[in-house]
């Protein structure tokens, strides 16, 4: 039977012991990716949403929102696996609505590789994108509304349209760009890679 995901054809994902090595190594990729950051404020450029778009199209949609929610799990656990060391207080800062998002988002781009969509290098660069484009939804409405209807204070809640676009959208929108292309560059070569060793 053909592999639907990259991780099933390279090491399989048939079982548990399996399944949970590569939310592991997918935690610890991401958490290594959240430390190279550059720290705009209030929201930092990371290569966290390159490492979780490679985790996302290798993994599948089920076993990267896994991963994922793992991942939220060892930062509400106090690991300092969050940008620049950050752990569970993240979690009602001012860019909680990515990390909530990071699992919508990997579970976007591993359901278009469910879905055999990204064997192409530039199929792969548009659902790449897509998954992207999609994390701002969280990553805005937490600012914008969602954090004030919790009960969380700060100067960047209720924030204005301006300071939303300015701070939350428009530094990461050519990043975004560059690591869609980057994440599908890699699949797609361990996708041929994988083909190749099996002949
Ligand atoms: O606090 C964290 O660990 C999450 C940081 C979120 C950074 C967001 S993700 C989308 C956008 N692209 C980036 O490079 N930075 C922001």
């Amino acid at each position: 039977m053909r592999d639907t995901t990259l991780a099933g054809a390279v090491i399989g994902q048939d079982s548990l012991l399996k399944q949970a090595a590569l939310v592991l190594g997918g935690t610890m990729f991401i958490a290594l990716a959240a430390q190279v950051s550059i720290p705009f404020f209030p929201v930092p450029l990371t290569l966290q949403t390159l490492a979780i778009l490679i985790v996302g199209l290798t993994f599948g949609a089920r076993l990267g929102a896994v991963t994922l929610a793992a991942y939220l799990a060892e930062g509400a656990m106090g690991l300092p696996v969050f940008a620049n060391g950050a752990s569970a207080p993240a979690l009602i800062g001012p860019t909680a609505g990515f990390l909530f998002g990071f699992v919508l988002m990997a579970w976007v781009a591993g359901l278009a590789a469910d879905r055999g969509l990204t064997r192409g290098v530039v199929s792969t660069a548009v659902v790449a994108l897509v998954a992207s484009a999609v994390l701002y939804i969280p990553g805005v409405a937490w600012p914008m509304a969602v954090a004030e209807l919790a009960g969380i204070g700060g100067k960047w809640v209720g924030t204005s349209a301006g300071a939303l676009w300015s701070g939350w959208v428009a530094p990461f929108l050519l990043g975004d760009v560059v690591k869609s292309v980057i994440a599908a560059m890699v699949v797609t070569a361990g996708w041929k890679a994988a083909q190749a060793r099996k002949g």
